[in-house]
């Protein structure tokens, strides 16, 4: 039996664990930080799915030290896996790293799960999630990190847990920003823009700072579109082009009420496209939609239906859920992420396309430039994505489009202190809410 022996810092609490495999399973426990590195490898776990190693022969365990590439690790405590040494790991892709934050949120909940289990970057992708909470959140954030531990996920490599963005976002390839304080009774929506304007200005610089030039970020935290607008602004060494704001639940939900109408299952229903804010104001577009290959109105023949009905359905599911269930949208919201990067990290199927809230600069439909609106777009799988140009905009789609365009150059103007922009003068429509505010 291996056994890797630790020696205590005066600084760190630790729990010392052994293992009988070169993934040495060790818990260290610093004042603001925790690292995890997990488990040995489980031989039911995808195992062989892609080695042609053959060699019966049994290895001996290896563990390096890597003390240096991991300054949040304290001294000697820093152990890693050498995933080339297993006949199991050895053709696995690159560990990447992923920081979430408002990971000891409801929403975070599932999607670590789903992150740690392969859904999201496939059966070969080690990850290292990094999750961001804050003093509020701490205690819960290392339950949650206890529970990841014993799932026994084979492809979860690596957790740590802090409250500096700076740490957590480190080397950061996926930064998924979940994290937001939610619109209490009685505030303004001006107030929350501008406290959440603070959280997403200062984990904007935190990027900049210090992840992957090549990081892609999700702003899932309302209101998501204004919020990644802020980090962008505040992160001018990455390319605007890297950021999304999470429109793909409103995708979903629109795709679902259009098949019940039909008739048919949801897989059936492609090319839907959501125009702009993630608020009551974005626009589900039917006229480009399509149900088995056919063009949305020539199979729901009812107009008014659709107008009416239909758009009004998508932009208030949000919060039609929240007065059933008491709290908004978790699992759903979860599976939306994990959609939004599947839709970039897989090819785009030929014909179809997908919503993402994104930077307006050069888009070809004349929506005003400056702003993170949700438009259809197609990937080759690289992580990037092109806007598509084929579709049809007609005086109906127009005017909704420019309801939620104004909205958001509204919302624009109302954080500009946080944009780096001047001063911020804010003139909300009256009608503008979030989905989960009616
Ligand atoms: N775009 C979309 O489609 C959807 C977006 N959402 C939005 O996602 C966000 C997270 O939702 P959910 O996970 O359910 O929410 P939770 O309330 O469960 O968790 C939110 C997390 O936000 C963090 N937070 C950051 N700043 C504050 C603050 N000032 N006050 C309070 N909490 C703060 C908290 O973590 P900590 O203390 O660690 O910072 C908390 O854990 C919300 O903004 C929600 O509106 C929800 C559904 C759909
Ligand atoms: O307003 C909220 O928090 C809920 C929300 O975004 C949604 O369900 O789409």
């Amino acid at each position: 039996m291996a056994v890797a022996e630790f020696t205590p810092s005066s600084s760190s609490s630790i729990i010392k664990k052994t293992s009988l495999y070169s993934s040495q399973l060790f818990y260290v426990s610093t004042h603001q930080k925790r690292r995890f590195s997990l488990r040995p490898l489980q031989k039911t776990h995808y195992a062989n799915i892609c080695c042609s190693v053959t060699s019966n022969e049994v290895q001996a365990p290896v563990v390096t030290n890597d003390l240096k590439k991991k300054p949040e690790c304290f001294g000697v405590f820093c152990l890693t896996y050498d995933l080339k040494a297993e006949e199991e790991t050895s053709c696995w892709k690159k560990l990447i790293n992923v920081s979430v934050s408002g990971a000891a949120g409801m929403i975070a909940n599932h999607l670590l799960f789903k992150l740690a289990a392969g859904e999201v970057f496939g059966p070969d992708q080690p990850i290292a999630l990094k999750l961001l909470g804050s003093e509020r959140s701490i205690q819960a954030l290392e339950g949650v990190a206890m529970e990841l531990e014993d799932s026994l996920y084979p492809l979860l490599r690596e957790v740590s847990i802090g409250i500096d963005p700076y740490e957590v976002f480190q080397d950061a390839e996926w930064a998924l920003l979940i994290g937001a304080k939610p619109r209490g009774p009685g505030m303004e929506r001006a107030d929350l823009l501008d406290i959440n304007g603070q959280i997403f200005a200062e984990q904007g610089k935190a990027l900049n700072a210090v992840a992957s030039r090549n990081v892609k970020v999700i702003v899932v935290g309302n209101p998501c579109n204004t919020n990644a607008l802020i980090c962008l602004k505040n992160a001018p060494d990455i390319s605007a082009k890297n950021f999304h704001a999470l429109t793909r639940l409103d995708e979903n939900r629109a795709k679902c009420q259009l098949a019940l109408k039909a008739g048919v299952f949801y897989d059936k229903v492609s090319n839907m496209t959501i125009w702009g804010n993630h608020s009551t104001t974005q626009v589900p577009d039917f006229l480009n939609a399509k149900i088995n290959g056919f063009p949305v109105k020539e199979v729901i023949r009812d107009t008014k239906w659709l107008e009416e009905e239909f758009t009004e359905k998508v932009q208030k599911r949000g919060g039609v859920l929240i007065q059933k269930w008491g709290r908004s949208s978790a699992a759903s919201t979860a599976v939306s992420v994990v959609d939004a990067i599947r839709s970039l990290v897989t090819p785009t199927p030929e014909g179809d396309w997908f919503s993402t809230g994104v930077y307006t600069d050069g888009n070809p439909y004349g929506i005003a430039e400056g702003i993170v609106f949700s438009m259809p777009c197609r990937s080759n799988g690289d992580g990037d994505y092109e806007l598509v140009k084929d579709v049809i905009i007609d005086d109906y789609l127009r005017s909704r489009i420019k309801k939620s365009e104004d909205e958001l150059l509204a919302e624009k103007r109302c954080v500009a202190h946080r944009t780096g922009e001047g001063i911020a003068v804010c003139d909300l429509p009256g009608d503008t809410m979030l989905p989960g505010e009616m």
